[in-house]
């Protein structure tokens, strides 16, 4: 992620200011205040920005309120200025402008070539769709060849209509006729997609103001690439004084670049960022909200933002079908086969993980990749079962084993894999029987903590329960096997506690099970 190395370095700026009890108060503000100015300027922020960030924190430490309290507060005073002025580097100070149902809103894209514009547009379409708008797109990029095309696909895949035209080619006739159009269709949200040049010149600014003077948009978007740097400032400007945009997108924040440039131009325009770009598919993109954005950044997790990103790529048909099930206590593979779906879809386990509490440095112990491709094979297994069998509650193939060979060939996987995620399911299915009813967790989800006995399964006494939780704290290795068992702790999935997290009294109690043991020693879970 954009600026993960600038988090990592703030991070230890302040721990180590906190733990250092040889120097006297001022000292320790100052040393850390130099470590977190240099990592700022390392990340390309710009220099007056470093600075009076620099001042408002010393300012806020020093003043005698702060000196007088005692050492823990006062490093949770250190921790949330710190905190603060970062919340304020970002902040765009302005309230962006909200989208009504039942009306009109004309959005209008600006910015230069390649910079997202395109994609960012559908990502938006997509975005206000899902939360029932009923939203359009505007192709009034004549300019370059292709770019018609490119929109027309992208909307043709998230099936969201679209207007273009191959032949005409004066961009602000297409904008001003695509908007009436969809105007006339009672369309709620229509997003116009303008052109984009290489460098800023004037004839571009031009036809912003051309084609804003024909849409009338209500709200006017700028889309940043975060891995331009320092030139993101006058980009920006020369936006601002042509289009006077309301709201910034910043794209591509999955590279590894140092974004400060970015973040300086929201600064320098006083415009909010509202949503960010964290990859080329269309569900990479994330509100944006300072608080949010910080305390990813810090490695303090997001909870919030996990919520609106599951709303966004769950669809609302499935979800509301396996909540169905959940109530009646079942869960069958097809239900599996659609969480898993979802999961995929909320993009790399790494975007997932920073966004749960003390979960950014856990993918650290279980690499990425191997996460990922686990789960991948399990789409394909689950892919590979008829409809029959994915509807089924999973004993269809221990009354013929048959099935699980031929899923087995079918997936490119061995039969013990096959094996493996359907006793996942099982798990899943035990505790969807056990919370028939029940409390439910975040995104219709089991709630863990309270959850009944399970059907079937043994009493586990404290002691036990103490014991097997001893076991696990010893054999940190088998913590992970869990881990992966669940799919790398993606968010979301039945079983899994609020923020995704499994719930370690569940995980203990399936322990317990004696069938349960004796699968996972035949898959060498080593229970
Ligand atoms: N990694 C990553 N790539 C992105 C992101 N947003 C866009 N891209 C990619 O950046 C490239 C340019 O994106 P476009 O949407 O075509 O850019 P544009 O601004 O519309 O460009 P023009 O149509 O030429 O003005 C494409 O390859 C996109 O897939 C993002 O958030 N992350």
């Amino acid at each position: 992620m954009v600026l993960a190395d600038l988090g990592k370095r703030i991070n230890t700026a302040v721990n180590s200011a906190l733990s250092n009890s040889q120097d006297d108060y001022t000292t320790t503000v100052d040393v850390m205040l130099k470590s977190i100015v240099t990592a700022l300027l390392e990340s390309d922020v710009n220099i007056k920005l470093v600075f009076a960030l620099r001042n408002n924190i010393r300012t806020s430490l020093l003043d005698s309120k702060s000196r007088s309290i005692d050492n823990a507060q006062t490093k949770k005073l250190i921790q949330k200025t710190v905190f603060d002025e970062l919340c304020k580097l970002v902040d765009g100070e302005t309230e962006p402008y909200v989208p009504k149902k039942r009306k009109q809103n004309v959005i209008m894209f600006v910015g230069l070539q390649g910079s997202g514009k395109t994609t960012s547009c559908t990502k938006l379409a997509v975005y206000y769709s899902k939360r029932g708008f009923k939203t359009g797109l505007v192709c009034a990029d004549t300019f370059r060849a292709g770019a018609f095309d490119q929109l027309k696909q992208n909307a043709i895949k998230a099936r969201i209509p679209f207007y273009g035209s191959y032949t005409e080619t004066d961009p602000v006739k297409v904008a001003q006729e695509g908007v009436a159009k969809f105007k006339k269709e009672k369309f709620e949200v229509i997003i116009v997609d303008t052109s984009g040049r290489h460098r800023q010149e004037e004839e571009l600014f031009q036809e912003m103001v051309e084609i804003s003077q024909v849409v009338k948009p209500n709200q006017t978007i700028m889309v940043l690439d975060a891995s331009i740097g320092q030139a993101a400032e006058q980009q920006s400007k020369a936006f601002k004084d042509s289009s006077d945009f309301g709201a910034i997108i910043l794209t591509k924040m999955d590279s590894h670049a140092k974004g400060g440039g970015a973040i300086s131009a929201v600064a320098a325009t006083k415009t909010p960022i509202i949503f960010i770009g964290t990859g080329e598919h269309v569900h990479d993109f994330e509100k944006f909200s300072p608080k949010s954005f910080v305390s990813k950044l810090l490695g303090i997790g997001d909870i919030e933002s996990l919520l609106e990103h599951f709303q966004t790529v769950s669809n609302k048909e499935d979800t509301k079908a396996t909540m169905e099930n959940l109530q009646q206590g079942k869960f069958t593979l097809l239900d599996f086969q659609k969480q898993m779906q979802t999961i995929m879809k909320m993009g790399p386990l790494s975007n997932i993980a920073s966004m749960i509490p003390g979960m950014g440095n856990m993918l650290n112990q279980v690499s990425e990749e191997e996460t990922t491709k686990r789960m991948k094979k399990m789409v394909f297994v689950l892919d590979s079962m008829t409809q029959q069998e994915l509807e089924s509650d999973g004993r269809i193939f221990i009354d013929q084993p048959s099935r699980i060979v031929r899923v087995a060939k079918g997936s490119g996987t061995s039969a013990l894999e096959v094996e493996m995620i359907l006793m996942q399911q099982q798990m899943m299915a035990r505790m969807a029987q056990s919370t028939k009813g029940g409390q439910r967790g975040p995104g219709g989800m089991p709630a863990m903590p309270g959850m009944p006995q399970m059907p079937g399964m043994p009493q586990v006494s404290p002691a036990m329960m103490q014991q097997a939780q001893q076991k696990l704290r010893q054999n940190p290795g088998m913590m992970k096997n869990m881990m992966n068992m669940f799919g790398g702790g993606g968010g979301g999935m039945p079983g899994m506690g609020a923020g995704g997290m499994p719930n370690m009294d569940e995980m203990m109690k399936m322990m317990q099970d004696p069938q349960m043991q004796q699968m996972a020693q035949q898959f060498g879970l080593g229970m």
